[in-house]
């Protein structure tokens, strides 16, 4: 369907509508169109320098648009701040999870659980006790992320694709009905990309995941909707196999070290 428009009584739980971004003159967003329908995987995909991490960081509010609006679910986010957002159930990974090194896999869920029982500011004082009662609830959350072996292990010591799997899982903690995952498998080897893929599949499961990712294998087996961005506009959407057999896109990526 390549750049079909798409209608106007489909179910987007976000909408970005000629997003635009200048950087003193430099135009790394284009009025380019997001639009991700409620309970998919949508991926953002396109060569170095297209506008990904532009796009992303506008998305989640921590860039201000030249141009255009976002909505989410119905509400207009353009001019809101990234915590606000959160509130609204829209999260960016990493976002609210701040994993803490010295804390076990285990405390590091519990402490994400009770943010999302009591809002975003932390109360380090609360009674011990009262943390104790999330701890099932942690515990399954931790079997989730394949994580149960190593609930007594502190963050600081999980290997890389774990600790990843860690973050995702204080993520989720807090219950987003939107995630927002920039370049998710970034540095893992292939054995944690099949572990965070599936992880992924997991949390999209009830919720609508959005994701920047270089990994064009990953983002074939898991997207349900892809957009293409080069030189910061939108060059094709559509499911893989439709982008993928795009001329334009083909050529986007020609010369560029991945191939689509
Ligand atoms: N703060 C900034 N100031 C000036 N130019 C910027 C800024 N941020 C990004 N750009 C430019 O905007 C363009 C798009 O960059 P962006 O990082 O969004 O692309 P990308 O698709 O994420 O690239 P990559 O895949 O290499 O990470 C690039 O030409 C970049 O140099």
């Amino acid at each position: 369907m390549g750049n079909a428009p798409q209608t106007a009584n489909e179910d987007f739980i976000l909408r970005a509508s000629k997003l635009t971004k200048t950087f003193r003159g430099f135009t790394a967003v284009n009025e380019v169109d997001i639009n991700v329908r409620r309970g998919h995987i949508h991926a953002v995909i396109g060569p170095n320098g297209a506008g990904k991490t532009t796009c992303f960081n506008l998305l989640t509010k921590f860039l201000q648009p030249t141009g255009g609006t976002i909505h989410f679910d119905g509400i207009d986010i353009t001019r809101r701040a990234p915590a606000d957002i959160a509130r609204l159930g829209l999260v960016r990974s990493f976002q609210i999870s701040a994993v803490f090194p010295q804390l076990t896999a285990l405390k590091n869920v519990r402490v994400a659980l009770q943010r999302r029982t009591r809002g975003d500011s932390f109360d380090f004082w609360r009674a011990e006790r009262c943390l104790s009662a999330l701890e099932d609830e942690a515990m399954s959350l931790l079997e989730a992320f394949g994580l149960s072996a190593f609930s007594g292990v502190p963050a600081a010591e999980l290997a890389y694709g774990r600790k990843r799997a860690l973050e995702l899982a204080t993520t989720i903690a807090v219950n987003p009905r939107m995630l927002l995952l920039d370049e998710p498998m970034a540095g893992l080897g292939r054995e944690d990309i099949e572990r965070v893929a599936e992880i992924i599949r997991r949390i999209a499961r009830g919720r609508t995941v959005l994701m920047v990712e270089h990994n064009l294998s990953v983002v074939s087996r898991l997207s349900d909707h892809i957009t293409v961005l080069a030189r910061g506009e939108v060059l094709a959407h559509g499911d893989y196999a439709t982008v993928s057999n795009d001329e334009r896109v083909i050529e986007a990526y020609l010369g560029s070290a991945a191939h689509v």
